[in-house]
């Protein structure tokens, strides 16, 4: 297997054959597109639309697909079926990202309190991150959470609290089911939540469709 070296100075692998060889050493690398493990997960990839703080189409517009690593793409499945089981889902803004797209956030944004330092890579560019939202199952409306997706201010962080109880609720909804299944938050985004690098995942620098065949 042969890695890259970015001009960030992290290693990384860009070439399909491999991340494949990564898998057959360890099968947990494995990447899982999360529709197919999760059924009735909703999907509003904000990147590969110019919906999102850059204004850019930062993925492939048709770009249908996300993924995480086998054992947070397992997790997840679990926080679903106890969303459900109370009449709400989980809707999926962003997981897998390719690591070039990190250091386009970056450059633009250069806050390492709203986007991965690509010196470190971010747990996106591992298959560990995700930035979701709760979606009420009836009316497939999102749970009001104070702020949009990517609202880089103090009122995203969850010790932010000068806001009504309906929002503190579901801030605390998301927080609880996504840690009781293993993830963990990131203090200054209430989407942003991250799996372990317990395994030393790499970091990837893929184009979704590689990864889907
Ligand atoms: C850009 C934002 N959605 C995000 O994911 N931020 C964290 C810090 C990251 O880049 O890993
Ligand atoms: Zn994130």
């Amino acid at each position: 297997q042969t890695t890259t070296v970015s001009k960030y100075g992290v290693s990384l692998i860009n070439k399909p054959a491999d991340y494949q060889l990564t898998v057959r050493n360890d099968s947990a690398k494995k990447m899982v597109e999360l529709l197919k493990l999760i059924p009735g997960l909703v999907y509003d990839l904000r990147y590969a639309t110019t919906n999102n703080f850059t204004h850019l189409q930062l993925y492939v517009p048709a770009t249908r697909f996300t993924f995480l690593r086998l054992p947070a793409a397992r997790a997840l499945a679990t926080v679903q079926k106890e969303l459900n089981s109370r009449g709400y889902g989980l809707k999926i803004f962003d997981a897998y990202r390719p690591y070039s797209v990190t250091v386009k956030f970056w450059e633009l944004i250069l806050d390492e309190r709203y986007v991965a330092n690509p010196v470190k890579g971010s747990g996106h560019n591992r298959g560990l991150a995700v930035d979701c939202t709760i979606i009420d199952l009836k009316s497939r409306r999102e749970l009001d959470m104070g702020t949009g997706f990517d609202n880089f201010s103090d009122t995203a962080h969850h010790n932010f609290t000068a806001l009504p109880a309906a929002v503190l609720d579901h801030r605390k909804l998301l927080k609880e089911v996504m840690e009781k299944h293993g993830f963990n938050k990131l203090d200054t985004e209430w989407w942003h939540f991250y799996w372990s690098n317990d395994r030393g995942y790499e970091v990837l620098d893929i184009p979704f469709e590689e990864l889907v065949k």
